[in-house]
């Protein structure tokens, strides 16, 4: 029911909202690894095994359905695309795409980076695929993170996305765009050979801490028109009365957690 539904600060301190902001949320999100975290720099240990990925089919140009879900803007990656390598235990094939984001330039990721947040922030899910070892629950996601910060260049592999929003500006509102690859949305390859790794959870209910977090030092770079073409396009609801922004989960103790870096 309405009530019971989860949401962000923005919307839980609406007048009449009856939806549960972040200090709520049920299910695992009280526990003690949890998503998304600041990354000390200095404090994050070298670990060699952390060798570059292997991005398979990430090139593939594809018209990919994307969809507005009241809490993000997705889209739908199913099948044939996978990760290799970068430590993790077993092949990963990506299942979805989606973007967290504010309107002002300095927050809108969710993780932070020597208390640094950036305007928006990508995140790649993936699915462990069916290995021979019985894997724990830890594993069961591997989660790539891309910071996003807006210059004044625009960023041709994002054009596709950023024309696509205003045909799912209502929650729950589908559509597709036009060819596009996921590798022309990423830093250059070169450049992701540099990443932080830590154990942690969803950043969405039920918080579960079953994903594997890579978080690029790279940023994307993107046009500031073409971040802004995000908050102004898209809402929460359907009466369009509240521009989706700042869709992002307040920060989470590391605890006893140690972060790694490549
Ligand atoms: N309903 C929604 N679910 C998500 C979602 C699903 C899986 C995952 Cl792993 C994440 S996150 N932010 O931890 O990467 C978010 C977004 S919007
Ligand atoms: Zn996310």
């Amino acid at each position: 029911t309405e009530d019971s539904h989860w949401c962000y600060e923005i919307q839980a301190k609406e007048p009449n909202s009856h939806c549960v902001g972040p200090d709520q949320w049920p299910g695992n999100c009280k526990e003690n690894q949890q998503s998304p975290i600041n990354i000390v720099t200095a404090k994050a240990k070298s670990n060699p095994r952390l060798t570059p990925f292997i991005f398979v089919g990430y090139d593939k140009k594809k018209q990919w359905q994307i969809k507005n879900t009241q809490h993000s803007v997705e889209m739908t990656l199913g099948g044939g695309m996978c990760i290799i390598g970068g430590d993790l235990p077993a092949r990963y094939e990506a299942i979805q795409l989606h973007l967290h984001w504010s309107e002002m330039s300095d927050k809108g990721s969710e993780h932070s980076i020597d208390g640094k947040h950036f305007a928006m922030e990508m995140h790649i899910v993936h699915k462990k695929m069916a290995s021979s070892s019985k894997g724990q629950d830890s594993d069961k996601l591997a989660v790539l993170g891309f910071m996003v910060e807006v210059g004044t260049k625009t960023n041709k592999g994002f054009q596709p996305l950023v024309e696509a929003l205003s045909r799912i500006s209502k929650p729950h509102t589908n559509s597709t765009v036009t060819e596009c690859s996921l590798q022309d949305m990423l830093p250059p390859s070169d450049k992701l050979h540099s990443y932080f790794r830590y154990q942690g959870s969803l950043t969405t209910p039920t918080c579960d801490e079953t994903v594997i977090w890579t978080v690029f030092k790279e940023p994307i770079k993107i046009h500031k028109d073409q971040f802004l073409e995000f908050s102004k396009n898209v809402y929460y609801d359907k009466d369009q009365k509240l521009n989706m922004k700042d869709n992002v989960r307040p920060l989470q103790p590391l605890g006893k957690r140690q972060v790694f870096k490549s």
